[in-house]
């Protein structure tokens, strides 16, 4: 049997056999945020900004060996509606179940304003939705007809009138897609010249109030650099797991899982943290042996072998802690009692419990975004959701009692910090009261 090259961490007893840089390196991966993709993002970034379309048509030849005009961004109505009425029944099936979960789901995050009134002061935080947004499928290795329904449905139900779909690759399932999430526009141009012609706005790329979506070290590179000339949902770069499995788990089932996720990207990252010693071999037997006949097999091979580990633990406690530590974007519980491990789990993107929820359906159809944070910003990042759609704004009512009341300690504070304008500004009203 070829050796798979899936390393194994024994961080049992203090993890004195290994060397701590090898597991505090994995903790600490930075996928795209740094090195060779951050670099060429900012160089994308700038030749878009320099040249607009132009940069854009000819980085697209560079990166994608694709002929693209300006005049082809662009796919209209017309040629969408012909595509999506190409796609076979089952197809559609599959993703109008998709599509029905995820709405059904997001229609629970539904935001109201949210404030107080008392005498007469009147405090809110008014919500409205985003004017226009952007989601990124990507396009490179594969289609992601998916993630045009995770990110654009939760875009609808949040209200925002102009959603603009970009990707590289718009095959029919994934413009059948766009239709089903209600998506308004779409541009076939992707990478980093995609997310820099939308933060920057070009002749024939209307620049967007935000971008969200997943995509490649390059895709989630330039997004991070654009953050300031539009929002962004985050960071959600190549797809990581960890499944959580005691002596109980199908090494089977492991090792599928750890595949499902490594055959995205030779980036992506799959670890098995166990505090069974025979559950290791048994699952890189698995692996080996699911990966004969694995379309995908040489991507997911590379991320294995690169990104991916055996992690040896102590017990449960010592599970939870190195989850929370490696802080994946998804985490499979296998468990004996999941459902226990669950509730001490404090960073992951998403917590899969128990041997009937594959991190599959949650791509696909239990309900969920499958948008979620990598590279270890699960510590301080969220799932894509309706609030990634809609801004607050403040709006503040003060009665003249309310600012009699206040304004001792607006002056005070005003000139505390040397702003005589400000104390002036308060007192100026109460003049004729005082
Ligand atoms: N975190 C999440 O929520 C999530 C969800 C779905 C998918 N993903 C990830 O999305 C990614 C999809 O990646 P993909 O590559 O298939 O599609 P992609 O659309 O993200 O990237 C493809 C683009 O990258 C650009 N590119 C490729 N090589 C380049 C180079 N050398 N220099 C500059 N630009 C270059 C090209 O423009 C190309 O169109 C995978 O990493 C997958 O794991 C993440
Ligand atoms: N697992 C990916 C997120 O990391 C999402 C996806 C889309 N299609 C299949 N999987
Ligand atoms: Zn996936």
């Amino acid at each position: 049997m070829r050796d798979l090259g899936f390393r194994t961490l024994d961080l049992r007893g203090g993890g004195r056999a290994e060397d701590p840089s090898t597991w505090r390196g994995l903790c600490s991966r930075a996928a795209g945020l740094e090195g060779e993709a951050d670099a060429a993002a900012r160089a994308i970034i700038a030749d878009v900004r320099a040249r607009g379309d132009a940069a854009v048509c000819e980085l697209t030849s560079r990166f994608e060996q694709r002929t693209l005009t300006p005049e082809q961004f662009e796919i209209s109505r017309e040629a969408r509606a012909e595509a999506a009425a190409r796609v076979s029944p089952d197809l559609r099936a599959a993703l109008v179940t998709a599509a029905h979960g995820i709405r059904v789901f997001h229609e629970t995050q539904a935001h109201a304003d949210t404030g107080l009134e008392i005498e007469d002061v009147s405090l809110y935080s008014r919500v409205a939705p985003l004017r226009r947004v952007a989601v990124y499928a990507p396009g490179g290795t594969a289609a992601y007809p998916s993630s045009v329904l995770m990110a654009g449905i939760p875009a609808k139900v949040a209200g925002v009138p102009e959603v603009i779909l970009v990707t590289p690759r718009a095959p029919d399932v994934v413009l059948l897609a766009a239709e089903i999430a209600e998506v308004d526009r779409v541009f076939q141009i992707g990478g980093a010249q995609a997310i820099a012609a939308l933060a920057l706005g070009t002749a024939t790329v209307p620049r967007v109030d935000k971008i969200v979506g997943p995509g490649n070290a390059y895709v989630t590179a330039a997004k991070r650099q654009v953050f300031g000339l539009c929002a962004i949902d985050g960071i959600a770069g190549p797809s990581e797991i960890v499944v959580v499995a005691d002596a109980t788990a199908d090494p089977e089932l492991v090792a599928a899982d750890l595949i499902a996720q490594a055959e995205h990207d030779v980036l992506a990252c799959a670890i098995l943290i166990t505090d069974s010693e025979p559950l290791v071999p048994a699952v890189i037997a698995a692996l080996t042996r699911q990966l004969g006949d694995l379309p995908r097999a040489e991507i997911a091979s590379q991320a294995l072998r690169e990104h991916g580990a055996a992690v040896l633990v102590d017990d449960v406690a010592a599970m939870v802690a190195a989850v929370n530590a490696y802080a994946p974007e998804h985490v499979e519980l296998l468990l004996a009692d999941a459902d226990a491990v669950a509730k001490q789990i404090t960073s992951a993107g998403a917590i899969f419990v128990g041997a009937f929820t594959p991190e599959a359906a949650g791509d696909y159809t239990a309900g969920p975004s499958h948008v979620l944070p990598t590279a270890g910003a699960a510590r301080f990042a969220s799932p894509l959701g309706v609030w990634d759609f809609v801004k607050h704004t403040s709006v503040l009512r003060l009665g003249r009692d309310a600012l009699a009341a206040q304004a001792p300690a607006i002056a005070r504070l005003a000139r505390a910090e040397g702003l005589e304008g400000h104390a002036r500004a308060a007192e100026l009203r109460l003049r004729e009261t005082t």
